[in-house]
């Protein structure tokens, strides 16, 4: 499904140099982020980075120290979880075992005091929209996990949200059902053009299904931007390496490393190296060399690929050099 593009204007969730504190312990250092409608926004970290715990901030679910969260220009850092007109979907997505489908997408309306009658109407309209319309009278624990997922969609969806709360919502899936649960997400962001903040662990997650990505690292935003300006240049050597299907090779030189993506080293004259292993992945090999200036990883066509021990020389065109200083950070060229 093709996702409706984001319509710029004023942002609608937005974090302002928001700091949360674990005990003594500071997890989230002046994170400022902002949500613009219809944007599809991926916050991608490895585990530990805070991702949760920045989503559990702007649901209210966290106290921060400082810093102000703001839906739709409004301040909203002092209200109450059940004031925020925000809707969060777990990791664990959070169902009622005992409870049927329907309950479980009408469970948390009834509570707030919607009419029983209205409420099934919604019910029914929601779920057909998430494909399980078929479903509603069914024991949430006789579902699949992707069924389950979209229930948990479909519950977030009910109640037209401002914007939508995502924690790796995908990350209990297999493969092909999380291919399948994707485009749920595009779903529930194409019913009403409410933005969606997803948190994942998963890079790959993160560039193909954001408008834009942001990459946080030890409780810090360390870049935001569309994918192609995240993968095309990365602000430092950390996201260099975390970001993109292989990362980004680093090589030593007096002043920091010099840059280049697995995809752009060819066999040339550039530098000397030799093969120490080399992996199938489809039609092309991913061969993995030791050089003088550190390991390089290169893709070759299948048929191409040299052998573990051969020595063989590597080249590049310059114009795929990234530059970082000694600190990781990007250089300009
Ligand atoms: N309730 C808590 N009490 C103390 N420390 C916590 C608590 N929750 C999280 N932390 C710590 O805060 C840091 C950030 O955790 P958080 O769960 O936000 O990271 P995450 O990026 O979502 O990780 P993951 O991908 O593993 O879920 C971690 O170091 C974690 O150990």
């Amino acid at each position: 499904m093709s996702a409706p593009a984001p319509s710029s204007g004023p942002p609608t969730l937005e974090l302002r140099a928001v700091e949360v504190s674990h005990g003594r312990r500071r997890v989230l250092h002046a994170l400022s982020l902002d949500v613009r409608p219809g944007e599809l926004l991926v916050v991608v970290g490895p585990s530990g980075s805070g991702k949760t715990t920045m989503l559990r901030a702007a649901a209210g679910l966290e106290p921060v120290d400082s810093g102000r969260v703001l839906l739709d220009g409004d301040d909203i850092t002092d209200l109450a979880p059940g004031q925020r007109d925000l809707a969060m979907v777990f990791a664990d997505l959070a169902l009622l075992p005992h409870l049927d489908v329907a309950a479980n997408i009408g469970f948390g309306e009834l509570a707030r005091g919607a009419r029983r009658r209205q409420v099934r109407a919604r019910v029914k309209e929601v779920a057909a929209d998430f494909g399980i319309a078929d479903l509603l009278g069914r024991r949430v624990t006789r579902l699949s996990g992707g069924e389950q997922q979209r229930v948990a969609l479909a519950r977030a969806a009910l109640r037209r949200p401002s914007a939508y709360l995502l924690d790796e919502p995908l990350s209990h899936l297999d493969p092909v059902l999380r291919e399948e649960a994707r485009s749920q997400v595009q779903v529930l962001r194409s019913r009403d053009g409410a933005p969606v903040v997803l948190v994942t662990h998963d890079p790959h997650e993160a560039l193909s299904m954001g408008d834009r990505v942001a990459v946080l690292r030890e409780g810090r935003i360390v870049q935001v931007g569309t994918p192609e300006e995240v993968y095309a240049t990365p602000a430092d050597t950390f996201v260099a390496r975390f970001v993109g299907p292989l990362p980004m090779n680093l090589l030593s030189r007096d002043d920091g490393h010099v840059g280049i993506r697995p995809e752009h080293v060819r066999l040339g004259d550039d530098l000397d190296a030799r093969v120490q292993r080399v992996e199938h992945a489809g039609t092309e090999a991913v061969v993995h060399t030791t050089t003088e200036r550190g390991p390089v990883v290169l893709r070759l066509p299948w048929g191409e690929r040299p052998r573990v021990g051969d020595d063989v020389r590597l080249g590049w065109s310059p114009a795929h050099l990234h530059a970082f200083d000694r600190d990781g950070r990007r250089l300009a060229r």
